[in-house]
């Protein structure tokens, strides 16, 4: 009788954790239904399926962990949660062509992740950037940004949204859903260098916010050139010669400014049109160079620019010997610390001195105008 009582105790014990388990797995499959039906995104799932260039696909990886965690105001242990790039993967790949997944999943948006459980995320409001990186390709935008979200009163956009160039027809709502949700106090941010070189883009921008901040990361145009075509040719290695791209003619030396990898380099050109629309005040022109030499410093200038509260430091960097750059040291949270990937501060193919040399004359006037339009001397020689 006892052992039967027993039996039945034990068998009502295993149904009723059967049943548990049952339940759990219908409440995590009608979540997960529930989200790829596309009521966890606010911006239609369809609109995101587009192409954008230069994205790190384990960066989407990244990003999405790394959206998924809560802003740290909204967690009592802002500390530890304050790395929001905490799981991130020391090194990504880049691939280009690929539009941010991240962005058509809920990850910039409705999740926050608290102890490890999922729960909706509706705090804080979507707003349009106060501040862009506007450019240039190749300056050093990717760093930066990265750099720039260590700070807790920044939020951005992993992916570049490329509105103002490509997505413009589809509209500010649009627009205003790519980005992440933000606090009171808090700054939200993208960065689509090729804006800087796209006629249209400064007017655009105005009539979004004639107020918003802008941000150019410049790097000697030379160098900008070569790291063009190096990304280029890692796509298409079939790519004629450097040499027989940037010259109309080798034997005059004529340089071919219709090739963009030079045209993106005149720095002094697109700001005109960029000065068309904005006052000098409105940037801010971050050295490429000195983002690798001194982050810490260059980081001070752009907090200051922001006005935020100088959080990222010195502390925060170590030099990665075997990259060559510096990378962002173990963040709290996390084990691993954090290079940006392959795609970035990759060896440069060999030039003919003579050829850059050519390319140094060529620029030379436009750097000089660079300077005093942006009351700045690169050192560029
Ligand atoms: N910390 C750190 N780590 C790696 N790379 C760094 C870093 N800081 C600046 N850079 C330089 O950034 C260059 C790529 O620039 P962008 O990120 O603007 O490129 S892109 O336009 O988004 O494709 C990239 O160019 P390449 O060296 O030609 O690969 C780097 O020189």
């Amino acid at each position: 009788m006892g052992c039967s009582g027993c039996r039945v105790r034990f068998n009502f014990g295993k149904v009723l954790s059967k049943v548990s388990v049952f339940f759990t797995m219908v409440l995590i499959f009608t979540y997960f239904f529930y989200c790829l039906t596309g009521f966890c995104d606010s911006a239609p799932r369809t609109l995101y399926r587009q192409q954008v260039s230069d994205y790190d696909a384990l960066d989407d990886h990244r990003r999405v962990l790394d959206e998924l965690r809560p802003s740290p105001r909204l967690l009592p242990d802002a500390q530890s949660q304050r790395n929001r790039s905490g799981s991130a993967d020391a090194e990504q790949v880049d691939t280009p062509g690929q539009f941010p997944q991240h962005m058509s999943e809920s990850a910039n948006e409705e999740s926050a992740q608290s102890n490890g459980i999922p729960v909706s995320n509706t705090f804080g409001t979507k707003r349009f950037p106060q501040a862009i990186i506007i450019g240039v390709k190749k300056g050093g935008t990717r760093a930066l940004l990265e750099f720039l979200r260590i700070h807790p009163d920044v939020r951005a956009v992993g992916a570049e949204p490329h509105f103002f160039d490509r997505f413009y027809d589809k509209g500010l709502e649009w627009y205003r859903n790519l980005m992440p949700r933000t606090l009171d106090g808090q700054i939200t941010m993208e960065k689509t260098p090729s804006y800087f070189v796209t006629k249209e883009a400064p007017s655009r921008v105005c009539t979004m916010n004639c107020q918003t901040k802008l941000i150019v990361v410049v790097r000697d145009p030379v160098t900008r050139a070569v790291s063009d075509y190096t990304q280029t040719l890692s796509k298409n290695p079939g790519l004629p010669s450097f040499q027989s791209l940037a010259l109309k003619n080798s034997t005059t030396g004529l340089i071919d400014t219709t090739w963009s990898a030079v045209r993106i380099g005149l720095y002094a050109k697109h700001l005109e049109n960029w000065l068309q629309h904005f006052p000098l005040s409105h940037f801010l022109f971050v050295s490429g160079e000195r983002l690798v030499s001194d982050p810490a410093g260059e980081m001070g200038r752009v907090q200051d620019f922001l006005g935020l509260k100088r959080v990222v430091s010195d502390k925060h960097f170590y030099f990665n010997q075997t990259k060559g750059f510096p990378c962002l040291k173990k963040p709290e949270g996390s084990s691993r610390p954090r290079c940006l990937g392959k795609s970035k501060g990759r060896p440069h193919p060999q030039i003919p001195s003579e050829v850059l040399q050519r390319l140094r004359d060529f620029y030379r006037p436009f750097n000089h105008r660079f300077y005093q339009m942006s009351g700045q001397d690169f050192g560029w020689e």
